[in-house]
């Protein structure tokens, strides 16, 4: 479904993702994970259409990002880190105000759903500069993905919230892994990811460096870390992973 040939990014003369092919099979669930500078959101934000690469093609079904940015769109839903919402709103002006902005179409049945399951109904007319980070995060999640992706793109989704809405979260990513979607997403915690993830994409020095299932990456791990022993962060990262 997506394809990348040979994509690289360098920013001034700093290359922070190396080449990368890969294939992306519709469906799949990949937990990105990674030391902090290892060219993660790069790489997410190359996949989404937000940043060009330097070098090389992304494709989506066939077709090279650039003559299909329109379809592109219309199939992808992506989450940035920081959280960008009108703060002045209720949820329930913050919805319909992204209603009429949005490119593209709102989905009822979808969005009707989604607040059910991030019971975001339980805060639907407080303003959101009032509401905590968890649901913050929600109305974040529910604006960016209110078209009904098939495509599904998240940096940490759940960095720095409450349990209980980590816990909501992950049951509405795994429902939309259960719809059949692609989920793309970096994280740090392992517990969710375990939950989630069909697939790990190990990034370390700009540069996806293993791509592996869990039971794969649990036989790889010592052998990935006798290669990598000045990479602090990635021992600790693959030292919790069990
Ligand atoms: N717009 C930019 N201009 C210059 N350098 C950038 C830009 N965006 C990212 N970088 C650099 O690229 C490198 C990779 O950054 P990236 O955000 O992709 O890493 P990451 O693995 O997602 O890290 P983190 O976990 O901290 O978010 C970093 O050294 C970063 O400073």
């Amino acid at each position: 479904m997506i394809q990348l040939d040979k994509v690289s990014k360098t920013y001034k003369s700093k290359t922070v993702l190396h080449p990368v092919s890969m294939h992306i099979e519709e469906g799949k669930s990949i937990g990105i994970i990674g030391p902090n500078g290892a060219g993660k959101s790069t790489f997410l934000k190359l996949v989404a259409s937000l940043e060009k690469p330097t070098d090389g093609t992304l494709s989506f079904n066939g077709v090279p990002y650039r003559k299909n940015v329109k379809n592109l769109r219309k199939n992808m839903g992506y989450i940035p880190q920081d959280i960008a919402l009108y703060e002045e709103l209720t949820v329930k002006e913050q919805i319909s105000f992204w209603k009429r902005v949005s490119l593209e179409k709102p989905d009822p049945s979808f969005l009707k759903q989604m607040i059910q399951t991030l019971r975001l109904d339980e805060v639907y007319k407080q303003r959101v500069d009032r509401l905590s980070g968890g649901w913050r995060r929600k109305v974040n999640l529910l604006v960016g993905f209110m078209n009904n992706p098939s495509i599904c793109l998240l940096d940490e989704p759940t960095a720095g919230i409450d349990l209980a809405a980590k816990e909501d979260i992950l049951t509405w990513l795994q429902s939309l892994h259960d719809q059949g979607k692609t989920l793309l997403y970096i994280s740090h915690d392992w517990y969710e990811l375990n939950q989630l993830s069909d697939e790990y994409l190990l990034f370390a020095k700009g540069r996806p460096i293993v791509r592996a299932t869990r039971e794969e990456l649990l036989r790889e791990k010592d052998s990935i870390m006798e290669q990598y022993p000045e990479e602090k962060e990635l021992q600790n990262i693959l030292k919790f992973f069990k």
